[in-house]
Protein backbone atom coordinates (compact mmCIF):
# COMPACT_ATOMS: atom_id res chain seq x y z
CA UNK A 1 0.00 0.00 0.00
CA UNK A 2 1.36 2.90 -0.76
CA UNK A 3 2.43 6.04 1.72
CA UNK A 4 0.39 9.31 1.61
CA UNK A 5 1.54 11.15 4.78
CA UNK A 6 4.95 10.93 6.45
CA UNK A 7 5.86 12.53 9.66
CA UNK A 8 9.71 12.34 10.23
CA UNK A 9 11.53 12.79 13.29
CA UNK A 10 8.96 16.34 13.72
CA UNK A 11 9.72 18.87 16.93
CA UNK A 12 7.72 21.71 17.52
CA UNK A 13 8.22 24.25 20.02
CA UNK A 14 6.85 26.94 21.39
CA UNK A 15 9.61 29.11 23.24
CA UNK A 16 10.43 27.17 26.17
CA UNK A 17 7.80 24.53 25.53
CA UNK A 18 9.01 21.21 23.45
CA UNK A 19 4.90 20.18 22.29
CA UNK A 20 6.38 17.16 20.41
CA UNK A 21 9.29 15.82 20.39
CA UNK A 22 10.73 13.59 17.09
CA UNK A 23 7.37 12.16 16.15
CA UNK A 24 7.73 9.61 13.12
CA UNK A 25 4.85 7.42 11.56
CA UNK A 26 2.86 7.18 8.26
CA UNK A 27 -0.23 7.16 7.12
CA UNK A 28 -1.11 4.64 4.12
CA UNK A 29 -3.31 6.10 1.18
CA UNK A 30 -6.91 5.53 1.38
CA UNK A 31 -6.26 4.62 5.38
CA UNK A 32 -8.09 5.99 8.23
CA UNK A 33 -5.58 7.12 10.79
CA UNK A 34 -6.11 7.82 14.45
CA UNK A 35 -3.70 10.08 16.85
CA UNK A 36 -5.05 9.56 20.81
CA UNK A 37 -3.07 10.86 23.88
CA UNK A 38 -3.36 12.60 26.60
CA UNK A 39 -4.26 16.77 26.67
CA UNK A 40 -1.49 19.25 25.81
CA UNK A 41 0.66 16.24 24.20
CA UNK A 42 0.38 18.25 20.75
CA UNK A 43 -2.07 16.78 18.53
CA UNK A 44 -3.59 19.60 17.42
CA UNK A 45 -0.32 20.77 16.30
CA UNK A 46 0.46 17.69 14.67
CA UNK A 47 -2.82 18.36 12.34
CA UNK A 48 -1.62 21.83 12.09
CA UNK A 49 1.80 21.15 11.22
CA UNK A 50 0.15 19.17 8.47
CA UNK A 51 -2.11 21.27 7.17
CA UNK A 52 1.14 23.78 6.20
CA UNK A 53 -1.03 26.38 8.93
CA UNK A 54 2.15 25.62 11.28
CA UNK A 55 6.21 25.01 10.77
CA UNK A 56 8.03 22.38 12.52
CA UNK A 57 11.34 23.65 14.52
CA UNK A 58 12.62 19.78 13.27
CA UNK A 59 11.88 17.25 11.02
CA UNK A 60 9.03 17.47 8.35
CA UNK A 61 5.71 16.25 7.20
CA UNK A 62 5.61 14.73 3.82
CA UNK A 63 2.30 14.77 1.70
CA UNK A 64 2.60 12.25 -1.39
CA UNK A 65 6.29 12.77 -1.16
CA UNK A 66 6.59 16.59 -1.17
CA UNK A 67 7.67 18.46 1.90
CA UNK A 68 4.57 20.68 3.64
CA UNK A 69 6.06 23.84 3.84
CA UNK A 70 3.06 26.36 3.71
CA UNK A 71 -1.03 25.60 3.54
CA UNK A 72 -2.01 22.57 1.27
CA UNK A 73 -5.10 23.05 -1.08
CA UNK A 74 -5.83 19.84 -1.66
CA UNK A 75 -7.23 19.06 1.96
CA UNK A 76 -10.30 18.30 3.89
CA UNK A 77 -10.29 19.86 7.60
CA UNK A 78 -13.04 19.31 10.21
CA UNK A 79 -12.61 20.78 13.26
CA UNK A 80 -14.34 20.23 17.03
CA UNK A 81 -16.85 22.99 16.31
CA UNK A 82 -18.57 22.36 12.84
CA UNK A 83 -18.27 26.03 11.44
CA UNK A 84 -21.12 26.27 9.27
CA UNK A 85 -22.09 29.80 7.76
CA UNK A 86 -25.40 30.46 9.67
CA UNK A 87 -26.83 32.19 6.44
CA UNK A 88 -26.68 29.22 3.83
CA UNK A 89 -28.72 25.87 3.77
CA UNK A 90 -27.10 22.47 4.73
CA UNK A 91 -26.68 21.99 1.36
CA UNK A 92 -24.98 25.35 -0.05
CA UNK A 93 -22.78 24.99 3.33
CA UNK A 94 -21.57 21.66 1.92
CA UNK A 95 -21.23 23.53 -1.59
CA UNK A 96 -19.43 26.36 -0.60
CA UNK A 97 -15.87 24.30 -0.91
CA UNK A 98 -16.62 23.75 -4.45
CA UNK A 99 -17.79 27.49 -4.85
CA UNK A 100 -14.42 28.94 -2.98
CA UNK A 101 -12.18 26.50 -5.41
CA UNK A 102 -13.24 27.96 -8.16
CA UNK A 103 -15.53 24.81 -9.30
CA UNK A 104 -19.34 25.13 -10.45
CA UNK A 105 -21.54 24.37 -7.42
CA UNK A 106 -24.36 22.80 -9.49
CA UNK A 107 -21.97 19.92 -10.71
CA UNK A 108 -21.07 19.25 -7.07
CA UNK A 109 -25.04 19.08 -6.45
CA UNK A 110 -25.36 15.39 -6.52
CA UNK A 111 -22.63 13.67 -4.67
CA UNK A 112 -23.44 16.80 -2.16
CA UNK A 113 -26.74 15.11 -1.76
CA UNK A 114 -25.55 11.59 -2.26
CA UNK A 115 -23.06 12.52 0.60
CA UNK A 116 -25.92 14.14 2.86
CA UNK A 117 -28.15 10.50 2.49
CA UNK A 118 -24.95 8.87 3.86
CA UNK A 119 -24.88 11.12 6.70
CA UNK A 120 -28.66 10.60 7.45
CA UNK A 121 -29.41 13.97 6.30
CA UNK A 122 -31.41 13.59 3.73
CA UNK A 123 -34.39 16.11 3.81
CA UNK A 124 -32.78 18.40 5.39
CA UNK A 125 -30.39 19.81 2.43
CA UNK A 126 -33.05 23.16 2.48
CA UNK A 127 -32.44 23.71 6.45
CA UNK A 128 -30.35 26.46 7.89
CA UNK A 129 -27.72 24.99 10.30
CA UNK A 130 -29.43 26.37 13.69
CA UNK A 131 -32.66 24.12 12.94
CA UNK A 132 -29.72 21.49 12.69
CA UNK A 133 -28.64 19.59 16.12
CA UNK A 134 -24.74 19.81 16.67
CA UNK A 135 -24.59 16.42 15.63
CA UNK A 136 -26.45 16.86 12.38
CA UNK A 137 -23.77 20.20 11.98
CA UNK A 138 -20.89 17.96 12.21
CA UNK A 139 -22.28 15.30 10.14
CA UNK A 140 -22.87 18.50 7.57
CA UNK A 141 -19.07 19.60 8.21
CA UNK A 142 -17.61 15.90 7.55
CA UNK A 143 -19.97 15.92 4.38
CA UNK A 144 -18.23 19.11 3.60
CA UNK A 145 -14.77 18.08 3.83
CA UNK A 146 -15.15 15.01 1.55
CA UNK A 147 -17.53 16.86 -1.23
CA UNK A 148 -14.09 17.59 -3.74
CA UNK A 149 -12.48 13.84 -2.43
CA UNK A 150 -9.35 15.56 -1.15
CA UNK A 151 -6.03 13.55 -0.95
CA UNK A 152 -6.02 13.69 2.84
CA UNK A 153 -9.02 14.93 5.23
CA UNK A 154 -7.79 16.12 8.83
CA UNK A 155 -9.88 15.77 11.83
CA UNK A 156 -9.20 17.31 15.23
CA UNK A 157 -11.61 16.03 17.75
CA UNK A 158 -14.90 16.74 15.63
CA UNK A 159 -16.95 15.02 18.48
CA UNK A 160 -15.95 16.33 21.27
CA UNK A 161 -18.75 18.66 21.59
CA UNK A 162 -21.44 15.97 21.72
CA UNK A 163 -22.90 13.66 23.67
CA UNK A 164 -21.84 10.18 24.59
CA UNK A 165 -24.74 8.66 22.53
CA UNK A 166 -24.40 10.82 19.75
CA UNK A 167 -21.03 10.45 19.48
CA UNK A 168 -20.96 6.89 18.96
CA UNK A 169 -23.61 7.39 16.44
CA UNK A 170 -21.60 9.47 14.58
CA UNK A 171 -18.58 6.97 14.68
CA UNK A 172 -20.92 4.99 12.73
CA UNK A 173 -21.86 7.64 10.03
CA UNK A 174 -18.36 8.66 9.57
CA UNK A 175 -17.52 5.37 8.89
CA UNK A 176 -20.11 4.93 6.35
CA UNK A 177 -19.09 8.25 4.57
CA UNK A 178 -15.09 6.82 4.69
CA UNK A 179 -16.40 3.76 3.06
CA UNK A 180 -17.58 5.39 0.36
CA UNK A 181 -15.07 8.11 -0.46
CA UNK A 182 -11.95 6.17 1.09
CA UNK A 183 -10.31 9.54 1.72
CA UNK A 184 -7.12 9.36 3.65
CA UNK A 185 -7.91 10.09 6.93
CA UNK A 186 -5.74 11.47 10.08
CA UNK A 187 -8.20 11.84 13.26
CA UNK A 188 -7.17 13.43 16.93
CA UNK A 189 -9.42 11.74 19.03
CA UNK A 190 -9.36 11.10 23.45
CA UNK A 191 -11.36 8.77 22.65
CA UNK A 192 -10.32 4.96 22.79
CA UNK A 193 -12.84 3.54 21.82
CA UNK A 194 -13.59 5.97 18.74
CA UNK A 195 -9.79 5.20 17.45
CA UNK A 196 -10.34 1.77 17.75
CA UNK A 197 -13.91 1.28 16.15
CA UNK A 198 -12.98 3.46 13.20
CA UNK A 199 -9.29 3.14 12.50
CA UNK A 200 -6.70 0.81 10.65
CA UNK A 201 -3.82 2.53 12.55
CA UNK A 202 -3.77 4.19 16.36
CA UNK A 203 -0.88 6.24 16.54
CA UNK A 204 -0.34 6.41 20.83
CA UNK A 205 0.99 9.74 22.04
CA UNK A 206 2.65 10.20 25.59
CA UNK A 207 2.32 13.31 27.60
CA UNK A 208 3.92 16.75 26.27
CA UNK A 209 6.35 16.68 25.05
CA UNK A 210 4.59 14.24 22.54
CA UNK A 211 6.49 11.51 21.33
CA UNK A 212 5.07 8.25 20.28
CA UNK A 213 4.52 6.07 22.20
CA UNK A 214 3.23 3.15 20.14
CA UNK A 215 1.43 2.65 16.59
CA UNK A 216 -1.16 0.16 16.67
CA UNK A 217 -2.56 -1.92 13.98
CA UNK A 218 -5.78 -2.85 13.73
CA UNK A 219 -7.19 -5.39 11.23
CA UNK A 220 -10.35 -6.01 12.54
CA UNK A 221 -12.82 -6.63 9.12
CA UNK A 222 -15.00 -3.67 8.38
CA UNK A 223 -17.33 -2.85 7.96
CA UNK A 224 -17.71 -2.58 11.93
CA UNK A 225 -20.47 -2.45 14.10
CA UNK A 226 -21.84 -2.24 17.56
CA UNK A 227 -20.93 -5.69 17.80
CA UNK A 228 -17.37 -5.31 17.12
CA UNK A 229 -17.33 -3.41 20.37
CA UNK A 230 -18.38 -6.65 21.98
CA UNK A 231 -15.54 -8.67 20.03
CA UNK A 232 -12.50 -9.80 22.24
CA UNK A 233 -9.79 -8.43 19.43
CA UNK A 234 -11.82 -5.01 19.93
CA UNK A 235 -11.19 -5.30 23.87
CA UNK A 236 -7.55 -5.99 23.37
CA UNK A 237 -6.84 -3.60 20.93
CA UNK A 238 -8.52 -1.07 23.19
CA UNK A 239 -6.56 -2.09 26.06
CA UNK A 240 -2.86 -1.91 24.74
CA UNK A 241 -3.83 1.69 23.21
CA UNK A 242 -5.15 2.64 26.85
CA UNK A 243 -2.13 0.93 28.01
CA UNK A 244 0.33 2.90 25.70
CA UNK A 245 -1.69 6.05 27.15
CA UNK A 246 -0.89 5.13 30.69
CA UNK A 247 2.10 3.88 30.30
CA UNK A 248 3.18 7.34 29.07
CA UNK A 249 1.74 9.23 31.92
CA UNK A 250 3.44 7.22 34.64
CA UNK A 251 6.60 8.69 33.17
CA UNK A 252 5.33 12.28 34.44
N1 LIG B 1 0.43 28.85 19.47
C1 LIG B 1 0.94 28.33 20.60
N2 LIG B 1 1.76 29.06 21.37
C2 LIG B 1 2.31 28.54 22.49
N3 LIG B 1 2.08 27.28 22.93
C3 LIG B 1 1.27 26.51 22.19
C4 LIG B 1 0.66 26.99 20.99
N4 LIG B 1 -0.10 25.98 20.47
C5 LIG B 1 0.04 24.93 21.32
N5 LIG B 1 0.87 25.25 22.34
C6 LIG B 1 1.28 24.34 23.43
O1 LIG B 1 1.73 23.14 22.87
C7 LIG B 1 1.26 22.01 23.60
C8 LIG B 1 0.45 21.10 22.70
O2 LIG B 1 -0.79 21.74 22.34
P1 LIG B 1 -1.88 21.03 21.42
O3 LIG B 1 -3.03 21.94 21.35
O4 LIG B 1 -1.24 20.62 20.14
O5 LIG B 1 -2.21 19.73 22.29
P2 LIG B 1 -3.41 18.68 22.14
O6 LIG B 1 -2.80 17.35 22.34
O7 LIG B 1 -4.12 18.91 20.85
O8 LIG B 1 -4.32 19.08 23.35
P3 LIG B 1 -5.92 18.86 23.55
O9 LIG B 1 -6.11 17.38 23.50
O10 LIG B 1 -6.16 19.43 24.90
O11 LIG B 1 -6.60 19.60 22.44
C9 LIG B 1 0.46 22.59 24.77
O12 LIG B 1 1.30 22.65 25.89
C10 LIG B 1 0.08 23.97 24.31
O13 LIG B 1 -0.03 24.84 25.41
Amino acid sequence: MSTSLIVENLSKRFGSTLAIDQASFSVPKNSFVSIVGPSGCGKSTLLRIAAGLVRASGGRIKLRGQEVTGPIRDVGMVFQSPVLLPWRTTLGNILFVAEMGGLRAADYEGRARELMALAGLSGFEESRPFELSGGMQQRAAICRAMLLKPSLILMDEPFGALDVITRERMGFALQTLWEESRNTVLFVTHSITEAVLLSDIVVVMSPRPGRIHDIVEIDLPRSRTSATLRDPRFVAFAARVREGIEAGETEY
